[in-house]
């Protein structure tokens, strides 16, 4: 089967954020022929070309071939990857970039004069179709190139369009958000366990809680204040652990802590 150049979406580095949209598109339908994928590592393509049958290729190759390129390498790999791909991305092609940081200014100048980049910031719930993303357009990015762009990201889950000045506290919340959950639940895991829980009982316990509590905040709309009064009783047990949480000063370490991830994006911006 011939596969349109308009049709074919390259991604260019296939590592964990790489092979989330990947599978998204795959598991929405997508036909594995119209991806490239692209990665320095020969046992990664390997890996991917196993589970999911799609084409691999050198990263000019891929940029040459596909209408769409999807960059998700590190930031700090951006620049070798524009600099290997620049000559071969064409008057029509859509440059979609994942790096936490770098900005469509930064693309615009490596790239030729007038391509159009869509900067988007996913996270990794997009493994199982439940991704936050946020989608800014560069300057010269159409309507229906974020229309495309958009689409690219709503396979794995939901999608915002936000003015690019937003995408560090995107990073910050969003992007970087699933780790911070996942370190929440880490501690809770270990409480259960200090309490002499099985380590195995205590995972379940506050898997499913997180599960619930997520899904009351999705589902009934409330305000989380709200949702958190409902389960602290007057002189209960909550309020004595909520009690110790403001002590040890944990909402305010929220702030900071999201605070540096947004200041580290902007770094990332400028090479550091
Ligand atoms: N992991 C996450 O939770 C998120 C990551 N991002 C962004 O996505 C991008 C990718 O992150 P991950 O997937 O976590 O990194 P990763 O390290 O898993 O994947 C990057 C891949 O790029 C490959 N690579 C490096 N230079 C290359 C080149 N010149 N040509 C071809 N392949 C090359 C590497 O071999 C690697 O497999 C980063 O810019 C990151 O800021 C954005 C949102 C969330
Ligand atoms: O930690 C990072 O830099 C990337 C960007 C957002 C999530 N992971």
């Amino acid at each position: 089967m011939t596969v349109s150049r308009a049709d074919t979406v390259a991604i260019l580095g296939a590592g964990v954020m790489g092979e989330a949209l990947l599978s998204g598109w795959l598991r929405g339908g997508r036909d594995a022929v119209t991806v490239l994928i692209s990665d320095r590592s020969p046992e990664r393509l390997a890996n991917l070309k196993d589970k999911y049958a799609v084409r691999a290729l050198p990263a000019a190759e891929a940029a040459a071939q596909a209408a769409t390129l999807v960059l998700a390498v590190k930031p700090q790999d951006m620049r070798a990857l524009v600099q290997e791909i620049s000559g071969a991305v064409g008057d029509s092609t859509l440059v979609v970039s994942l790096a936490a940081g770098i900005t469509t200014a930064f693309l615009e100048a490596q790239l030729p004069e007038g391509t159009s980049v869509a900067r988007v910031m996913p996270n990794t719930p997009a493994l199982v179709d439940q991704g936050m993303s946020a989608v800014s357009p560069g300057a010269h990015c159409d309507a229906d190139q974020l229309a495309t762009a958009t689409g690219l990201l709503q396979a794995c889950g939901r999608v915002v369009a936000l003015p690019e000045h937003h995408l560090d506290a995107v990073t910050a919340i969003s992007g970087s958000g699933p780790a911070y959950i996942f370190y929440v639940v880490e501690a809770m895991i270990e409480a259960g366990v200090l309490l002499g829980m099985p380590r195995a009982t205590s995972t379940e316990l506050v898997v499913q809680t997180l599960y619930g509590a997520a899904t009351m905040l999705k589902e009934t709309g409330e305000h989380p204040t709200v949702l958190r009064e409902q389960v602290s009783s007057p002189g209960g047990t909550t309020m004595a652990a909520l009690r110790e949480l403001d002590d040890h000063k944990v909402r305010a370490a929220f702030l900071t802590a999201i605070e540096a991830a947004a200041r580290r994006s902007a770094q990332l911006a400028a090479g550091e």
